[in-house]
């Protein structure tokens, strides 16, 4: 505060005119710094409009106009600018153009550094108005904690991770959806189902089954609890991942047949919970059953081709009967996941970091423009396809080490009846 101010506070009863007051030279102050501010704001939104159209020009995101002279160049049209921090502003689509045009081809983040930014986010108003956020730094660098969360329900949404746009995307278990989860060591996936497993083991409706040959994630860290019985880890025994997926495409057979009339799938309860099947490094698991020796003609079928053709049925058959597959593989390639028709199962698909061919195996030619980015993402940062919205980047939240998963499951993990 000023002296002048100070005096206008402290001893108003002397002014002498309104006029010649304290009050007036701090109004004047305040006029003259508002008007030097709007003349910065109209001379940034000046150069911002220079800047955008040479970046549309360069992008090829423009109209090339023949007229009199010769071809002139159009480029969408600026609106409002809002400088932010993050730096805001709205733009006319020129006709056949689509908001997707900003993002496409590696456009999003050319334009945003031609702008000084990081980033490019793209939403669309009314009618053929759209606002560009130009975002200072990558909103998913910093990381967030997984509380420790546990729901109550299958019915009720577990954390997936959060998004670009700051929304924390959520994912009920009963939502009719397998989900897919490829990256390459080191990526992050454990440490992902890690949050996720560690969030629905405590609820009473459903049951974590599967079959890890880590034995990390499933396994000894759910001894004591009501989903151990139903898990198989290990190498030492691959028959018995065979045997178990035997048993729950048995179960779910037994579901499928009593299904109540006018019903077409089973609801979930406490006595027919939803049950998680768990295939922890799944083509791995393939590969030691491929390496067993085969049965002699008319003795029995490879465990390879039972695991295939159970995990087959679980995925095809499986939602109506309460059944979710959550595979992770580091790679999902058609043969490595028991088949192309298998790996179209998957609803929901996530990517941590993997070479560009492997995202678009799994996400399709939408993640195409993503691929080079993608595949050196940070630990924890995740393509993910599904729940009806697009391929989208997003952090996942990161629950902590070994140790505390375990100690979750130790404190929250649905007690085994005794
Ligand atoms: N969400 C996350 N946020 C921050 N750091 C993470 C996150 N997830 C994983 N990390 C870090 O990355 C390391 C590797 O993660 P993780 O073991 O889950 O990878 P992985 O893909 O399962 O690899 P592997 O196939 O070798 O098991 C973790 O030890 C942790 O330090």
């Amino acid at each position: 505060m000023t002296a002048l101010e100070r005096l206008d506070h402290t001893h108003s009863g002397y002014r002498s005119g309104g006029a010649r007051s304290p009050g007036f030279l701090s109004r004047l102050r305040e006029r003259r710094a508002q008007r030097d501010y709007e003349a910065s704001v109209i001379a940034f939104a000046n150069a911002l409009r220079g800047e955008f159209r040479e970046a549309c020009s360069g992008l090829g995101i423009c109209h090339y106009v023949q007229v009199a002279a010769g071809i002139t160049i159009r480029t969408p049209r600026i609106g409002e600018v809002r400088p932010g921090p993050p730096l805001r502003f709205t733009v006319e689509l020129l006709p056949g153009q689509e908001p997707a045009d900003f993002t496409s081809k590696q456009n999003g983040p050319r334009l945003a550094h031609t702008l000084g930014g990081h980033g490019l986010r793209v939403e669309p108003l009314a009618g053929r108005w759209v606002r560009l956020v130009v975002l200072g730094h990558d909103p998913l660098a910093d990381g967030f904690g997984l509380p420790a969360l546990t729901v109550a329900s299958g019915a009720e949404a577990v954390i997936l991770g959060r998004t670009e746009d700051g929304i924390t995307l959520g994912h009920a278990v009963t939502d009719p959806a397998h989900l897919g989860v490829q990256g390459q060591n080191g990526s992050g996936k454990s440490a992902f189902c890690y949050g996720l497993l560690s969030q629905l083991a405590a609820a009473p409706d459903v049951l974590v089954a599967g079959s890890d040959i880590t034995g990390l994630l499933l396994g000894r860290a759910w001894d004591d609890t009501a989903h151990r019985p139903h898990q198989v880890v290990g190498t030492a025994d691959i028959a018995a991942h065979a045997v178990l997926l035997e048993d729950l495409v048995a179960e779910m057979d037994r579901r499928l047949a009593t299904i109540p009339a006018r019903r077409d799938k089973i609801e979930p309860s406490m006595g027919t919970p939803t049950v998680l099947v768990v295939l922890e490094e799944f083509p791995g698991l393939l590969r030691a059953a491929d390496g067993l020796p085969k049965p002699k003609r008319g003795e029995g079928v490879p465990v390879g081709d039972r695991i295939r053709s159970a995990v087959l049925r679980l995925l095809s058959e499986g939602r109506k009967a309460a059944f979710r597959v959550l595979m992770l593989a580091q790679r999902f390639e058609a043969t490595a996941v028991g088949g192309g028709y298998a790996r179209d199962q998957f609803a929901l698909r996530l990517s941590f970091r993997v070479p560009a061919d492997s995202l678009e195996m799994l996400h399709g030619t939408d993640a195409r423009r993503f691929g080079q980015e993608h595949a050196n993402a940070d630990p924890g940062i995740a393509y993910l396809s599904g729940l009806g919205r697009d391929c989208e980047r997003l952090r996942v939240p990161y629950l902590g080490d070994y140790a505390e998963y375990c100690d979750r499951l130790a404190t929250h993990g649905r007690p085994a009846h005794r």
